[in-house]
């Protein structure tokens, strides 16, 4: 099984650039763009270039590095640290769902006001430290929540995912894909139910791209697919990904999660979240206290260059939507696996 291409990748010093997998482009083209101005890291993420709540997370730690370039080399560490802010508060107003992009900014922050006697220069090269070490643990994150996920996965296993929660949404290979490519590398066979993920097809165009690339067998369904699927007895577990998790489990992802987990709940088939604990934001109580984007109207009437709805169509087009912890039977996460999902037990988990 081939590896995962680097969905980003730093090139140079603290003056260097990203590039990244324009992931818009995909499956028909691979092609890497790259990023040289903090504007154009922002128009990436906000374009879904680069997407997926991991990803963007490590995609803005290295826009803050970019950020901060276009300070002259004499300016003082008050400036320092005023263009850091400003250029954080900038790239937090990309997407307001995914909290790994919050959590990836605060921490950069951080590491600034905990060196403030450093000069800008060594400064800057510390926050190009820092986004390394973001990228580099959240792929040993995917690894080990692949370990952990695939002891629930058993060989002859028909799994159903939403969206792209893969390598291309990560740094490494993925959170429920990860699970996936584990369990196969184990030598158990699955067979992966994608589905198409209205409206901008994540699951066609990435995630059947990805799961072919490596070899595990994967068939595409119509998101409306999916009772029927399971009702064919098909498909005996679904992994998702998640972009946030409230402290009480309850889970935020791609539009059309919360169907599948409905669905899955109706037909008895176990429902498992897996996400890095990056992806949990403990000061919300609960899920519908996330920020839910919403999106162009384009993306609905127009999707994928074609007029598919009438003119001046009423649209409503929310990006993402909350699966409540009753219905989630696991979160997978680096640490281990939470089950059952209650306040308790995710904080114990987080903080083990
Ligand atoms: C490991 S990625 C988890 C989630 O970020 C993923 O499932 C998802 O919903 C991505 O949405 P997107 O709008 O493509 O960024």
């Amino acid at each position: 099984m081939s590896e995962h291409p680097r969905t980003m990748r730093w090139n140079g010093d603290s003056h260097g650039w990203l590039t990244m997998i324009d992931q818009t482009l995909l499956p028909v083209e691979f092609k890497e763009i790259e990023c040289r101005t903090v504007e154009e890291i922002w128009e990436a993420i906000k374009m879904l270039r680069v997407r997926g709540a991991p990803a963007i997370g490590c995609s803005a730690a290295y826009g803050v590095v970019i950020g901060l370039q276009t300070l002259a080399d004499d300016a003082d560490r008050k400036e320092f640290d005023a263009r850091l802010e400003e250029v954080a508060t900038y790239l937090a107003g990309s997407r307001p769902t995914a909290v790994n992009l919050f959590w990836a900014l605060d921490r950069m922050k951080r590491v600034a006001a905990e060196n403030q006697e450093l000069a800008p220069k060594e400064m800057h090269t510390r926050l190009l430290t820092e986004a390394v070490a973001i990228e580099d643990e959240d792929r040993e994150m995917c690894a080990a929540i692949g370990r952990h996920g695939a002891k629930l996965i058993e060989s002859g296993t028909g799994i159903l995912t939403h969206c792209n929660a893969g390598g291309l949404a990560t740094a490494g290979d993925g959170t429920a894909l990860a699970v996936m490519f584990a369990a196969a590398a184990q030598g158990k066979e699955i067979q992966v139910y994608a589905d198409e993920t209205r409206p901008l097809l994540q699951g066609a165009r990435l995630t059947t791209w990805e799961l072919q690339q490596r070899g595990v067998p994967v068939t595409l369904i119509c998101d409306s697919m999916a009772g029927q699927v399971m009702k064919e007895k098909r498909v005996q577990a679904v992994i998702t990904g998640a972009d946030r998790i409230a402290a009480n489990g309850d889970a935020c992802n791609k539009i059309g999660t919360y169907s599948v987990a409905v669905l899955a709940k109706a037909h008895g088939i176990p429902f498992y979240v897996a996400a890095p604990s990056s992806t949990f934001d403990l000061s919300l109580e609960n899920g519908e206290l996330i920020p839910i984007e919403e999106r162009l109207a384009e993306e609905i009437t127009d999707g994928m260059g074609k007029q598919t709805a009438p003119a001046d169509t009423n649209v409503y087009n929310p990006a993402f939507d909350v699966a409540p912890a009753e219905l989630i039977d696991a979160i997978i996460t680096e640490k281990g696996v939470i089950r059952p999902v209650t306040k308790e037990n995710v904080r114990a988990m987080l903080e083990a």
